[in-house]
């Protein structure tokens, strides 16, 4: 056994259909007298629910979360908090909600409790990105890390459809990146491999029955194994180009994810079998690559294959090229300002959405 480092993520999970009865007791145990709830406009309804829930000890609801998290919706957040005296956030929403959050804990060291609803995993990760001048900017502080996670999958059985399949592949490729990180270890590669098949197996069940409990729990669940590999070891090649073409081009976070991974796994195979061996297995039977196994997955559940169908123009690929190379991730196969070619022609595949072979 290669010697490694564990730097497991150290957040409180209550995980169950129902788990959100208690948290009024996860609030005491943070010592959190005034919350704060955050949310998106869309969640509006649910985090008003939740405040009235909580009465007087609720601080308030700040519901401008969007994707992406803009400095300045960061700045009004931040504020929100300061005037209202929060002592903790609550995220009840997908990763733009807990991005908020992370956003203010940031800078004023505010604890988050989060209720994740979709599979983006961002909860158990010390990662954050915010948005300024069209450029998102990444890093990792233990200080975002949300402190308690409360996983209900009662709170996602109304997730659109469409959203469930995407931010699946946005959690499957998490574990993805994991199992051909720099820092990858045997207990990562092993959530890895259990989080990818939890995640593909749930998929069909949920468009067969998308308000199936124990299928969205079975979901969460890989999704919070997704979500902790991400959180454990570093990212790679396929999480740089999500950003580029989030961050600097606004595209719907998950959709991105869902078309770049098989075309990201594409360029990385020949130097990652273990990875592809893992993954295939987690995919469960058949002849495809893990690569197009990956495309099949999202194509043969109704989620989009092509760049070009989720809002991206072929004329800013050169761009996002250049941006894609500019401080790259480490990555088992190299890609730098000498590899701007080829992350072109991967990303013209990805715009078109070629099956990779
Ligand atoms: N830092 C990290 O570790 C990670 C960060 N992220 C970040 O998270 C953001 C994307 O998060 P997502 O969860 O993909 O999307 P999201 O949080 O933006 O949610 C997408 C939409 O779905 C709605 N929604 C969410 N849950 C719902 C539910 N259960 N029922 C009905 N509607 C619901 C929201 O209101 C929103 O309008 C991006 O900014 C991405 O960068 C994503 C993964 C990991
Ligand atoms: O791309 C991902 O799914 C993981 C990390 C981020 O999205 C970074 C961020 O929080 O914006």
């Amino acid at each position: 056994m290669k010697p490694f480092t564990w730097n497991g993520q150290p957040s409180r999970v209550v995980f169950g259909a129902g788990a959100l009865a208690h948290l009024e007791r996860e609030l005491d145990l943070l010592g959190a007298q005034r919350p704060l709830v955050l949310c998106t406009p869309g969640q509006a309804a649910q985090a008003h629910a939740l405040a009235q829930r909580l009465g007087p000890r609720c601080a308030g609801v700040f519901g401008q979360a969007v994707m992406h998290v803009p400095a300045a919706t960061a700045a009004a957040a931040r504020e929100a908090a300061a005037r209202l005296a929060a002592d903790c956030s609550i995220a009840l929403g997908g990763g733009s909600t807990t991005g908020l959050a992370k956003a203010v804990a940031l800078t004023t060291g505010l604890p988050i409790l989060a209720i994740p609803t979709t599979y983006a995993g961002s909860e158990m990760t010390p990662i954050y990105g915010i948005t300024e001048a069209g450029l998102k900017t990444t890093g990792r502080d233990a200080r975002v890390l949300p402190r308690t996670v409360i996983y209900d999958p009662e709170l996602s059985l109304d997730l659109p459809l469409a959203l469930s399949v995407t931010s699946a592949m946005n959690a499957i490729a998490h574990a993805v990146e994991g199992l051909y990180a720099q820092d990858g270890n045997p207990v990562t590669d092993l959530m890895a491999e259990e989080g990818i098949r939890a995640l593909a197996a749930a998929l069909p069940r949920l468009r067969a029955r998308p308000r199936d409990p124990d299928a969205r729990g079975d979901a969460l669940y890989g999704a919070w194994l997704c979500g902790s590999v991400l959180g454990s070891v570093g990212m790679a090649l396929h999480h740089k180009l999500c950003h580029t073409l989030g961050g600097s081009f606004d595209l719907p976070h998950a959709e991105v994810h869902t078309v770049v991974l098989p075309q990201a796994l594409a360029f990385n195979a020949p130097a990652v079998p273990e990875a592809l061996l893992r993954i295939r297995r987690a995919l469960g039977p058949g002849a495809a690559s893990a690569p197009a196994a990956l495309f099949d997955l999202a194509r043969d559940n109704g989620a989009p294959v092509a760049l070009r169908d989720i809002g991206m123009r072929e004329a800013d690929l050169d761009r996002a090229a250049e941006i894609a190379v500019t401080h790259p991730y480490w990555n088992p196969r190299p890609f730098s300002a000498a590899q701007r070619g080829e992350i072109r022609a991967l990303l013209q595949r990805a715009f078109e959405g070629t099956r990779p072979d």
